[in-house]
């Protein structure tokens, strides 16, 4: 299958995953990336606003500001060259809802530079075990990791990681990868 309908279907099946089961397997994941070496060792993170398909990633939001870490969530700075920027929310009321069912940090929100943060939870809706991801395509998180030297980490859930997927020159692999069922890691490339 190509990058487009390996996209497509497993879009649908996250969008066939109850409200329950959504609950359950995301409770596991935000259970084992609070006890990751990575996780506890960072002091920003970067973490973006899951819609309703996606991995939740409302707890690990909170336990960022419970633990007295820097959260910041992207938005999209310039549509037409797919570019995003990362700005500090520092409680739910510092978003917006701009397009589609995506949530951004409001204007007055302040902007933070690559070499600020030291990990980034990537988005994605297939992933493989040595890290490879296809994102929602719009190539924005690949633009922005080709210049971005901190950690990377996605959340997925077990039937999103499959063993062999297309890759492009452009592709970024992430470094951790943790499913409701366990965590991949891959060393840097
Ligand atoms: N929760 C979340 N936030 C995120 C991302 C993500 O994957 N998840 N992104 C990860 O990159 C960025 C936004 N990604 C985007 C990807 C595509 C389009 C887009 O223009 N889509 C099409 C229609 C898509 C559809 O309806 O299926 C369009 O508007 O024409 C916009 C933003 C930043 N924020
Ligand atoms: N570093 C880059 N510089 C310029 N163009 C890029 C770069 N990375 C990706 N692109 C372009 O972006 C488009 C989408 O890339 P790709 O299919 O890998 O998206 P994706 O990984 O699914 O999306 P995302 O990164 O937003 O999650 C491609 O057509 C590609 O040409």
């Amino acid at each position: 299958m190509d990058k487009a309908a390996l996209r497509s279907d497993m879009k649908k099946r996250l969008q066939n995953v109850s409200t329950d089961e959504h609950l359950v397997r995301a409770d596991c994941i935000t259970n084992k990336v609070v006890g990751m070496k990575e996780w506890q060792q960072a002091q920003t993170v970067s973490i973006t606003i899951s819609r309703a398909f996606e991995v939740s990633t409302k707890a690990l939001i909170e336990a960022s500001w419970a633990q007295g870490k820097r959260v910041c969530a992207p938005k999209c700075v310039n549509p037409s060259q797919r570019t995003m920027q990362f700005f500090e929310i520092t409680s739910w009321d510092d978003l917006e809802n701009v397009y589609l069912d995506l949530y951004e940090p409001k204007a007055t929100c302040r902007l933070l530079s690559r070499n600020e943060i030291d990990l980034i939870i990537v988005p994605g809706l297939v992933f493989s075990p040595s890290g490879q991801r296809i994102g929602f395509g719009g190539g924005y998180y690949d633009r922005y990791l080709a210049d971005y030297h901190g950690m990377t980490l996605a959340l997925a859930y077990a039937f999103q990681v499959m063993e062999d997927i297309p890759a492009e020159p452009f592709d970024v692999n992430v470094q951790c990868l943790v499913t409701d069922e366990q965590i991949y890691t891959v060393e840097a490339q």
